[in-house]
C-alpha cells in the first residue's frame, strides 16, 4: 500500500515538472457553469498541452474524468456561515472528493479558520491515511511553511490577494513563489492571477514546480472584459 502510494506520488509530481496544469471551474453565477462545458474545457486543454486538470465539485470531477485521461487535482468550493475558508474546507468536502476519486486533493491551508472549528492539521492527516496526495492552498510563506510540516505534499500559491494579510496584488505573485522554494524542500505550484504565457515562463523561472492557469484559459467573460478594459483606454483618431 505504502508503496503503491509512493510511486503513484512520484508518478504525478513526474508528470507536472515544469508543465501547465489548467483549472477548469464555473461557479453557479458563471456563464459556462455545468459540468458538461467543463469536461470540454477540460479536452480543449488537454488538446493544447496541459498534463492535468484542477476542477471543483463531484459533478465536474466525474465529467471531466470522462473526457480526458489527465490526473486531477480535485477540490470543493463551498461557503460556510461562520468561516472565510471556502476551498475544500472541512472533513464532508474531503470526503466527497475521496468518493468521486481524484488524484490530488487541494484545500485551503491559510490561517484563517475553518468551519466547525475543524483543523488542517486533522484534515492532513485524514487524506494522508487515505493515502491521497495533498495540495495545500496557501497566501503567505509562513502558511506554506506549516502546510509542509503539517504533510501536504505540495504547495500551490493560489490564495495570496484572498486573505486579509496576504501581498494585494493585480498580478503573480512572483515573490511568494521565490520565498517558498527558497525555504521548502516540496514542490511549489505557481497558482493566481497567471494571465499570459509570459508570466507561465517566469514563475518557473522563479522556481515554481509547475503552473496552474485557470481564468485566462477557461473564464472567457474575464478574458473578454480584459481586452474591453484595454481598448477602452484608447483614445479614437476618428
Ligand atoms: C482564489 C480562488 O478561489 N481560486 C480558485 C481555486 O481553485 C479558482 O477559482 C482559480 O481559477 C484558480 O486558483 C486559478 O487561478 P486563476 O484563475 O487566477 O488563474
Amino acid at each position: 500500500m505504502v508503496v503503491l502510494y509512493l510511486k503513484s506520488g512520484a508518478d504525478f509530481f513526474q508528470k507536472i515538472k515544469g508543465k501547465l496544469i489548467v483549472s477548469s471551474q464555473a461557479l453557479e453565477n458563471e456563464p459556462l457553469y455545468g459540468s458538461e462545458i467543463m469536461a470540454k474545457m477540460a479536452r480543449a486543454a488537454a488538446v493544447g498541452g496541459a498534463v492535468a486538470i484542477r476542477a471543483n465539485g463531484a459533478d465536474d470531477i466525474a465529467a471531466i474524468k470522462q473526457e480526458v485521461d489527465l490526473p486531477i487535482v480535485g477540490l470543493v468550493k463551498r461557503d460556510y456561515l461562520n468561516s472565510d475558508v471556502y476551498i475544500t474546507a472541512t472533513k464532508k468536502e474531503v470526503d466527497e472528493l475521496l468518493e468521486v476519486g481524484v488524484t490530488v486533493v487541494a484545500l485551503d491551508a491559510t490561517f484563517q479558520d475553518r468551519p466547525n472549528g475543524e483543523s488542517l492539521e486533522t484534515l492532513i492527516r485524514y487524506l494522508k491515511s487515505q493515502g491521497q496526495l495533498v495540495m495545500a492552498d496557501i497566501s503567505t510563506l509562513e502558511e506554506g511553511k506549516l502546510a509542509a510540516k503539517l504533510g501536504a505534499d505540495c504547495v500551490s500559491t493560489t490564495l495570496s490577494g484572498y486573505t486579509t494579510y496576504s501581498r494585494q496584488l493585480e498580478g503573480p505573485d512572483f515573490e511568494l513563489i521565490e520565498e517558498l522554494t527558497r525555504e521548502l524542500k516540496i514542490p511549489v505550484i505557481a497558482e493566481g492571477r497567471i494571465s499570459t504565457p509570459e508570466q507561465a515562463r517566469i514563475a518557473l523561472e522563479k522556481g515554481a514546480y509547475a503552473v496552474v492557469v485557470g481564468s485566462a484559459i477557461t473564464r472567457p467573460q474575464l478574458i473578454t472584459e480584459s481586452f474591453v478594459k484595454m481598448i477602452t483606454k484608447v483614445e479614437r483618431r476618428v
